[in-house]
């Protein structure tokens, strides 16, 4: 099993890590989210770019802002997330937008870690890898499936395309309404966990799915999201909650 560093944090050992959704629409709004994330204490922060809509329309806005949220959190690692409106994010921007984006979050080094969704161009996902190792930034790769649970060899296949592609830390979320669902995406992530050295994060989203994001530890997902007042997905735990849950959990050797 390998581990992936993100500035002061280790995926891959131990509990799982929690990430807090920063889903600020607002400058003002993201810089007061941070500090409030901040005093919480997660293990990091992940800014939801897809809400921050002048950022979006105007880079100069959204290099000036991250350089304060960086001032904001401090030591703090910062994941930058562009979630597209296909898979549960809550702006629409073309394929090659979004590619560029990314490209503007790595090369301005608007974090330390990138969300690169899976389901784009594989020639540009695969440039975009490797530009993001050359500034040692570390790539999250990901798909969500607000609808369903995939069928269990499709997650296995989805999670080790993306380690197939470069990305150091694949990941998957998706929507169960049965607890068969459940059942599947565990046993998809225990089998990929197994196959692959890579650290994994999955989720089941809702209600049926919250078991999935306190036990990580047990079937394989390195990473959860919790939430400090505000949510950024059906089913996440507030990171108190969340903490205690993994500590009931913990495997000790
Ligand atoms: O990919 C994920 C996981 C997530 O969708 C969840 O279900 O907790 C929340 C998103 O903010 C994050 O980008």
């Amino acid at each position: 099993m390998e581990t992936v560093k993100i500035r002061n944090i280790v995926l891959g050992t131990g509990l799982p890590k929690i990430a807090v959704p920063n889903v600020g629409r607002t400058e003002t709004e993201i810089l007061t989210a941070a500090e409030t994330i901040v005093t919480a204490q997660p293990d990091l922060m992940e800014w939801r770019l897809d809400y921050y809509a002048a950022g979006i329309a105007d880079k100069d806005a959204l290099i000036a802002t991250a350089q304060k949220l960086r001032q904001t959190v401090g030591d703090l690692p910062l994941l930058v997330t562009f979630r597209t409106q296909n898979e549960g994010g809550v702006a629409a921007l073309a394929d090659d937008a979004y590619l560029d984006l990314v490209e503007l979050i790595i090369t301005k080094r608007l974090g330390d870690a990138v969300d690169i969704e899976l389901f784009h161009d594989e020639e540009r996902i695969k440039q975009l890898v490797s530009l993001a190792h050359d500034y040692n930034i570390v790539v999250i790769m990901s798909n969500h499936d607000f609808d369903k649970v995939p069928a269990q060899d499709i997650i296995e296949f989805r999670l080790k395309k993306m380690a197939q592609l470069g990305a150091d830390i694949p990941k998957l979320a998706c929507m169960p309404h049965t607890p068969q669902d459940v059942l599947t995406l565990l046993e998809a992530t225990q089998v990929v966990h197994k196959a692959i050295p890579n650290p994994l994060i999955t989720m089941a989203m809702g209600d049926l799915g919250k078991v999935t994001r306190i036990a990580g530890q047990v079937f394989g997902s390195s990473l959860s999201f919790g939430a400090v007042s505000q949510t950024s997905a059906p089913g996440q735990l507030s990171l108190k909650d969340l903490r205690n849950a993994e500590n009931y959990l913990a495997l000790h050797d």
